[in-house]
């Protein structure tokens, strides 16, 4: 995996993760022996692994464990200590996208996708709490998703600064070139978060520091109206 000399630091790369034999035969399995969800404009996507519960931010036990079928096994990363807890194949039609976004910080550790089919360019941006004092002026980068080729999101790549697709029917290039979009796929790959706490602070884009600053601020508002009310009570 080499990183991209780039901001954000922690895209790490490893372009032809598999060859364009192994691809070919992997699209013929995604368009002919997978059961799809109904078909709808838009992105589609297919889990394995253990599910995740955005009531519980953890595990959704009632979801059994779907084990990795035969054609996944060569191509789970392999640069962790363990499996991945949670696999997800999406399928992009041409013009697809994917909204800007952090995978929930909680939840996950590490992040990993797989690109398949056409490229594609993903925006990632820099985000944080809104009075951080940036006035707004957000550093962003736009990253070619080559076709085979791993990426992995770590530090402030996975949790300071938003990714995403843009729903359009091309990419302009920075030589100008204009790239038609077609058929993509991607496999992400997630580590559930040991503890499911994130202590990256970041009140923009972390679950965890949100969530404690709401229970701070309702500790506060809870304070100021206890005080309050043994102020009415003295005054009695
Ligand atoms: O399609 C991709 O390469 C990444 C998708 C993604 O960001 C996600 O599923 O969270
Ligand atoms: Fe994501």
């Amino acid at each position: 995996m080499q990183e991209l000399p780039i901001a954000p630091s922690g895209i790490l790369v490893h372009t032809d993760f598999i060859t364009s034999e192994h691809e070919a035969e992997l699209l013929r399995v995604f368009q002919h022996e997978l059961e799809w969800p109904p078909e709808r404009t838009g992105r589609r996507s297919l889990h394995w692994g253990y599910t995740f519960s955005y009531k519980t931010f953890s595990i959704d036990r009632d979801i059994p464990y779907k084990t990795f079928p035969e054609w996944l096994l060569p191509l789970l990363p392999t640069t962790e200590s363990r499996p991945p807890d949670q696999v997800c194949l999406q399928h992009y039609p041409p013009g697809a996208g994917i909204p800007p976004h952090v995978d929930t910080h909680s939840a996950f550790d590490q992040l990993y996708a797989l690109s398949l089919g056409a490229p594609v360019l993903m925006q990632f941006r820099e985000g944080g709490p809104v009075e951080d004092g940036s006035g707004g002026a957000r550093r962003s980068v736009e990253i070619d998703l080559l076709p085979r080729s791993m990426m992995q999101m770590r530090g402030d790549a996975r949790l300071h600064w938003t990714h995403g697709i843009r729903k359009r029917k091309t990419d302009t290039l920075p030589d100008g070139t204009v790239r038609p979009r077609m058929d993509r796929w991607s496999i992400t790959y997630r580590w559930l978060r040991q503890g499911a706490v994130c202590d990256c602070g970041n009140e923009g884009l972390c679950d965890t520091a949100m969530q404690r600053r709401g229970v701070e601020r309702g500790y506060r508002w809870k304070q100021a109206e206890e005080s309050k009310m043994s102020e009415e009570q003295e005054d009695s």
